[in-house]
């Protein structure tokens, strides 16, 4: 930055200071929340249902935590289900989008139908992908996100009918473009070898990421019913996660889906959000080279103090993975992945990581209620990096496997507003400045 522009940001942040105690004399909701930490209610939603506590008497009650897609919870769905007969995420995505459970006949056609819209339009990938490699995926997919608009005959049809049609199309392509970006980029950047395996009609959209994102196309079934799992626990949350309500406040003026999604992802980017899958594992891979995989508890308290404390990691004082919006004991997507996570770090012959990885979970959840006195829990977040790790997975592609999975539920309360609600969404902002006479230029 030049000096002169550090100076007058210097003098304009020392004159136009907001002083925290105007929240509560305004009875401003800063970030959306009530005072007890709960989320201010700004919409209805029948798609999915967070549940990390109860009110009783006007009172916030910590309460283990429920995810519930479309009324089913989400823990039975997991369990009710047949891991060597089908993938879920396909079915999830139908329950989700249309809000009932499909028939076997009803998830067949729907599978063909997405299938038949995985193949890019003619020259994108040329043109695209090959033709425009770029260092981050997120960013990369928020730019071909916005170019699929122009591959639309009628991008700007916001009609629900279209809405969904468009929204399948957008469920089936990311993946691929995902999946070959990143090849792109290795090559480009990092002189890996380049291949682009074609997508397989046959295979469901965990299996087809494995498929491309490998030179020998191979992969086992668990691996496979692994990542499904992930893109199904990542498929929903409500209408108040940030990118969820990006995507929804973004469709209430009637722009187009492509903008809306591309809005969705760069909230999904940040680190309180989606990103903190990436940024659990750069933590973790300090913690490790800090204190090593045979660390006492004594050593990792004190890493997890250092980091608390802001001098240890990005200095944010936050401890990536741990914490939630809604969820106080437990976030039930995290109990899921870590028995996942543990599974595979036992095949893979990485148990002792996934054990540090525990300890520090159980610490970081202690030390915070000590200082801070509230409940918080490891999120989802906190072992997916680890199991995209144990898949052969690159950093790279750790958020953009939550957009893949998130897509659905971004598709379907973007449906979901233009149905029932249709109202622009605008907040009010309290000004809290003074008013000035204005000055002449010679008087200055
Ligand atoms: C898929 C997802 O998006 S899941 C969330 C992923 N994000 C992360 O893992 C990042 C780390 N966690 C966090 O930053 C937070 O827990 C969030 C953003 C997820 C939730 O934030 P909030 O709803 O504001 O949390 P909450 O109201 O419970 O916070 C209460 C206090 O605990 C602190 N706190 C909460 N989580 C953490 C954490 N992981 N590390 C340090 N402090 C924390 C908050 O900063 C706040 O402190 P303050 O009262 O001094 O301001
Ligand atoms: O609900 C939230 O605020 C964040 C979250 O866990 C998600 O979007 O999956």
């Amino acid at each position: 930055m030049s000096e002169f522009i550090d100076y007058v940001f210097q003098r304009s942040t020392s004159l136009n200071k907001i002083d925290n105690s105007l929240y509560s004399k305004y009875n401003v909701k800063n970030g959306l929340r009530n005072e007890d930490g709960t989320g201010v209610l700004v919409g209805l939603t029948r798609i999915s249902d967070v549940v990390g506590y109860k009110k009783e008497n006007g009172k916030k009650i910590d309460t283990e935590g429920e995810l519930y897609y479309r009324g089913v919870k989400v823990s039975d769905f997991i369990k009710g289900h047949d891991p060597k007969n089908r993938f879920l995420f396909e079915e999830v995505c139908f329950l989700i989008l249309f809000g009932y459970l499909p028939n076997k006949d009803e998830l067949d056609a729907f599978k063909k139908e997405l299938a038949s819209r995985y193949d890019l339009p003619l020259n994108y990938l040329q043109a695209r992908i090959l033709g425009f490699p770029m260092q981050n995926m997120m960013n990369k997919l928020q730019q071909e996100v916005l170019m699929l608009y122009t591959y639309d005959e009628n991008p700007d049809d916001i009609s629900p009918e279209a809405t969904l049609n468009k929204g399948l199309d957008l469920i089936a392509k990311i993946p691929e473009i995902v999946c070959y970006a990143y090849r792109t980029k290795v090559h480009y950047f990092d002189s890996d070898s380049l291949f682009i395996h074609p997508v397989n009609t046959e295979y469901s959209i965990a299996e087809n990421i494995l498929q491309m994102l490998r030179i020998d196309r191979s992969f086992t079934k668990i691996e496979a019913s692994v990542l499904d799992m992930c893109l199904v626990l990542h498929a929903d949350h409500g209408g108040g996660n940030n990118s969820t309500f990006t995507n929804v406040v973004m469709s209430s003026t009637g722009t187009d889906i492509y903008s809306c999604f591309a809005g969705a992802i760069g909230s999904l980017k940040g680190p309180k959000h989606g990103g903190a899958n990436l940024a659990v594992a750069k933590q973790m891979e300090l913690v490790i080279d800090k204190v090593g995989l045979n660390a006492t508890d004594e050593q990792l308290k004190q890493v997890i103090k250092d980091i608390l404390d802001k001098k240890f990691n990005d200095q944010s004082g936050l401890i990536y993975g741990i914490g939630h919006a809604v969820y106080t004991l437990s976030d039930p997507r995290c109990q899921i992945l870590s028995k996942q996570c543990k599974q595979l770090a036992i095949e893979k012959n990485r148990l002792k990581e996934y054990e540090l990885y525990h300890r520090f979970e159980e610490l970081a959840v202690a030390e915070i209620k000590a200082r801070k006195g509230i409940n918080v829990c490891a999120n989802i977040d906190f072992y997916s990096g680890l199991v995209y790790d144990m898949l052969g997975l690159s950093k790279d592609l750790y958020t953009l496997m939550f957009v893949i999975g998130r897509s659905v539920g971004w598709v379907a309360h973007n449906i979901e507003n233009k149905l029932y609600s249709g109202k622009i969404i605008r907040p009010a902002g309290k000004y809290v400045g003074e008013k000035k006479e204005y000055i002449k230029m010679e008087n200055r």
